[in-house]
Order: C-alpha cells, then structure tokens, then sequence
C-alpha cells in the first residue's frame, strides 16, 4: 500500500496543512504533519467553543467507528510553549488513500491561545518516534508505526516547497520528485526525534566548513534554527543585519541580497536559496524582515525546520533496523 497527500503552505509559509479523513462518514480535518512530534491531536467537540475560531472539528459522536479509550488522556507541550491535552478514541483515519482502523485520535478537551488563534489549523500529525507519544497510562502509536507494515516500503517522504503546494508520500519513494543520488544518514532516535548529523555548513560561495552538528528533521517547525556561531557568521554577510532581541531573533532590511545556505548531509552538499532565508516582514510598512535562519541556543540542538527541508527531497526511512534520513535535490 502507499499513498500521496497534499502539504499545502500558511502565509509566509509558517506551517504546511495536509488534509486528514478521520471517522465514518469520513470528517476531513486539516492538520499540521510534524516530524518533531508523536501525537496525532484534533481541535474536537470536546472543547470549549471559546478556544475554537474557525477550525474543524473532529466529533466523534457523528462517527460510526468512534470508540473511547477509557481512562486515557494526554498532554504536550511544544518549544514555543504551545500547549494541548484532551482525551483519546480510537477511530479510522485515512491519509493520502493510506488507512488505519484503529488509530489514537487525541480529541483536545484545552488548547493554547496560538493554536485557538490558527483558524486553518485542525491539529497535528505527529511523525516522530512513538516513545514520546504523550497518551496515559498507555502509550499510543504514531500513524505511520500503525501503517508501517502495510506499506509498500516502511518510509514517507516529505517534498515541502516554497510558497507552494508539496506532497507527503508514504510507502513510496517518487523518483520524478527528485533529481540525482539520494544521500541517506543514520538517525540516532534516542530523544524520539528524527536526528542526524549535518555534515557541515558554507555560506554563499565561501568555503564549506567542515565541522558537524546534530539536529532533528522537523516538518512542524517553520523556521532552521541552527548552531549560534553559524547564524553570526551568516548573518555577518547581510549589511544592516542585527539581532534583534525585541524581535526575538536576526533582522535586516526587507531589501537585503541574502546569501545561500549551503548544508552538509554527508559528502553531499544541499543548498538554501537566499530568498527562502528572507521569512517575512516584521512591520507593516516592510522595510525590516525577519531571518529564516536563526540561532538554536538553549535548545541542546540544532533544528532543521521547514526553511531548510524545502530546499530538498526528504525521505523518512524506517525499513532497516536503524532508521535513517535521505536527501535528495529537486
Ligand atoms: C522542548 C520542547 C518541549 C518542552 C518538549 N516538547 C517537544 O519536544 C515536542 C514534542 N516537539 C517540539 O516542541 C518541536 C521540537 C522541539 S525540539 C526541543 N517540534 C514540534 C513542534 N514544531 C510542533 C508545533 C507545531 C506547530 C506549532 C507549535 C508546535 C517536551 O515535551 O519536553
């Protein structure tokens, strides 16, 4: 079995929703597919009106195949703070023509204020490794583990793009949605994450500096958060750059020529278009734009947000006993 969803792009490309059948008759929710996580969550009847603004809502008592996991509950909290709890069913979900019958959907019962104020976003689909899966007192699994057998190939893909519709594939690897070799590198999945060494770094056409960080692949994270001596020497190369702690990160004129990024998987070397690294306006007349490429301090390591993944073909390999991450150009 495999199967093929659409990824389409917020404003300013902040996050991707894909379009999740969940229950029967099928209740299609639009939700936020999310490497840096393992909960799959729904905004829901469960909750208060209060905290809905325009978001579907997953209700379970229209699905025939609904059925409650009693005593079961959960609650995540994310890196920007966000936050959500609720309780659990099982019920059908289907994704890309790719179906599981009995599937944790987490039905929040509280959601933060950021979520509440996303009208476009339904909830997330986590994609990262079932150990951090928040259900208690039993651990549910991801989607993907759930379908993993089923699959043609137990991997997804993920071809995000630029302030345009991409595809998550599962089971399949699409060779017309890459060109050349894919460069695979082992995940340590230790953290639950799906993290990996980047080879090293270059910027513009410097020289490539070979000196490796870890970082995890996170397709719920916008932007490249990246080691703190890196995104000083990056941002070196933009004049009028600074950063800019009212802001929360690097800023520079909207106006700035952006150098590439190149990073290292590998022998292999990928590289991040400037005008992807321009993210988006921080005022309303936008003269001063806010960076795509910001320092990862504080964090423990580095991670690889949509600014970076949508520079390349990605595929998300667990067929081999040791998980492992493949890039490709596009
Ligand atoms: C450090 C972050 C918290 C505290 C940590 N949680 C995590 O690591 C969770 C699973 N993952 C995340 O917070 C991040 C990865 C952080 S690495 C420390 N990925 C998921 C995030 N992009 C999902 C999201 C999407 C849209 C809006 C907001 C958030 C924990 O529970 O310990």
């Amino acid at each position: 079995d495999s199967g093929s969803a659409r990824a389409s792009p917020e404003q300013y490309d902040i996050q991707y929703l894909t379009p999740v059948e969940i229950g029967t008759p099928p209740q299609t929710l639009n939700l936020d597919v999310d490497s840096g996580s393992s909960d799959l969550w729904v905004f829901s009847t469960e909750m208060p009106a209060s905290s809905v603004k325009g978001q579907a809502q997953y209700d379970p008592s229209k699905s025939s195949t609904a059925k409650r996991v009693q005593d079961a509950t959960w609650n995540i909290t994310y890196g920007d703070n966000s936050y959500s709890e609720g309780i659990v069913y099982k019920d059908v979900v289907n994704v890309g023509g790719v179906s599981f019958d009995a599937q944790a959907v987490e039905a929040a019962t509280a959601v933060s204020q950021t979520f509440t104020t996303d009208a476009n976003d339904d909830g997330l689909l986590g994609l990262a490794f079932s150990t951090i899966n928040t259900v208690q007192p039993s651990q549910e699994k991801t989607f993907f583990d759930n379908v993993a057998s089923e699959l043609d190939a137990a991997l997804w893909t993920a071809d995000l793009k630029y302030h345009k519709s991409g595809c998550y594939d599962f089971g399949v690897i699409d060779d017309s949605k890459y060109t050349g070799q894919i460069t695979y590198t082992d995940v340590d999945s230790s953290d639950g994450f799906w993290m990996f060494d980047v080879s090293g770094y270059g910027i513009g056409n410097n020289t490539f500096q070979s000196t490796s960080f870890q970082g995890i692949a996170d397709t719920g994270t916008t932007l490249a958060m990246l080691p703190a001596q890196v995104v000083k020497a990056y941002y070196k190369q933009v004049r009028g750059a600074k950063l800019d702690n009212s802001q929360g990160g690097y800023v520079f004129p909207c106006q700035a020529n952006l150098p590439s990024f190149v990073y290292g998987v590998g022998n292999a070397r990928y590289e991040i278009p400037g005008q992807y690294i321009n993210y988006a306006p921080v005022d309303n007349d936008g003269t001063t734009c806010f960076g795509g490429i910001q320092s990862d301090a504080g964090i423990g390591f580095a991670i690889l947000g949509d600014i970076l993944l949508k520079s390349a073909f990605v595929v998300f390999d667990a067929s081999e006993n040791v998980p492992r991450l493949g890039f490709a150009k596009k």
